[in-house]
């Protein structure tokens, strides 16, 4: 069985409060975008090993079992004993440390995966509750439909928004941003205006009222991430932004852009349509 994890991107990420167990409760809207990885787990012939992991594509560091979709593996097994073993195949396109959330794309998709392989009968909300054990922001991607999220990132709404017939181009620098580092560095602050509010708005008016709080932080210790944001722009961006905790930016244009790899090399760069 094959499925094909997807990144997101964050429209806006407003850091509302520090919670006693050390998490943050944020504001934010997640939006799926189709830059995918390949996730496939087939049944292991030999019952020498519980499961083994093989990936491709782009390099990922850290052992076997540090591995989301590993620790997917193992979480369901605790429950559900009868998951026999696995052979796990993965081609990794999305970067990693990009707040882009592909490692957590990866466990979401994962615990979706052997739910219908081994026909577990778990429930949306059910999956939704192991994928937060495995990331903040994994649950999102157990629907993966745009949504308003709060909590640590795990309590969603529905919002009207539709960015299809728009054009994202994404910008991933040589640049690793720890998640939990950037946090760190933050104040919390609670938005004058709600997101669910400004989203609403024209697209055009996003540049002056949609914010990510990572940006400050992030930018003044990596000025080449600002100096991306600034070229998007440039190049005629709608609206642009940091994603999550980063390293990557992204533009949101009206048509695609030529050549744009050319303008960003040495960077990971993708354009794809929105859907
Ligand atoms: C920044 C975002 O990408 C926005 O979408 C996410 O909130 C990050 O979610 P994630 O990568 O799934 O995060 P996790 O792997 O659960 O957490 C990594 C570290 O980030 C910090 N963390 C994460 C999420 C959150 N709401 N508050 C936090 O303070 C914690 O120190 C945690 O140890
Ligand atoms: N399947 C996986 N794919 C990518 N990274 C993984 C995976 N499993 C574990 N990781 C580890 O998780 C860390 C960050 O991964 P991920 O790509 O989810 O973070 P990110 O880009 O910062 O996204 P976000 O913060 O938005 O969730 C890396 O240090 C990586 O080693």
């Amino acid at each position: 069985m094959i499925t094909f994890p997807n990144a997101k991107i964050n429209l806006g990420l407003n850091i509302v409060e520090k919670r006693p167990d050390g998490y943050h409760n944020l504001e934010t809207i997640f939006y799926p975008i189709n830059l995918q990885d390949a996730l496939e787990v087939t049944r292991r012939e030999n019952n020498d090993k519980e499961y083994t992991l093989h990936i491709s594509g782009s390099p990922l560091e850290g052992e076997p079992e540090d591995n989301l979709v590993v620790k997917a593996y193992k979480l369901l097994k605790k429950d559900y004993p009868g998951l026999l073993p696995v052979d796990i195949h993965m081609y990794k396109h999305i970067p990693a440390g990009a707040g882009l959330g592909g490692g957590s794309s990866d466990a979401a998709c994962m615990i979706k995966l052997l739910n219908d392989k081994f026909s577990l009968g778990l429930s949306t909300e059910r999956m939704e509750e192991y994928a937060v054990k495995l990331g903040a922001d994994c649950a999102f991607f157990i629907r993966n439909k745009p949504v308003f999220a709060t909590g640590i990132g795990n309590l969603f709404e529905p919002v009207e928004l539709s960015l299809k017939g728009y054009h994202i181009i994404l910008i991933k620098p040589d640049i690793f941003v720890s998640t939990r580092d950037a946090f760190a560095e933050i104040k919390p602050v609670r938005p004058a205006v709600s997101l669910k509010e400004i989203v609403r708005q024209p697209m055009e008016t996003w540049k002056n009222s949609m914010k990510n709080d990572f940006e400050d932080s992030v930018f003044k210790k990596f000025p080449e991430i600002a100096a991306i944001k600034d070229e998007l722009y440039d190049l005629g961006a709608v609206y642009a932004a940091m994603s999550g905790s980063g390293s990557s930016v992204y533009g949101i244009f009206k048509a695609p852009i030529e050549n744009v790899e050319d303008k960003f090399c040495g960077c990971f760069c993708r354009q794809r349509a929105l859907e």
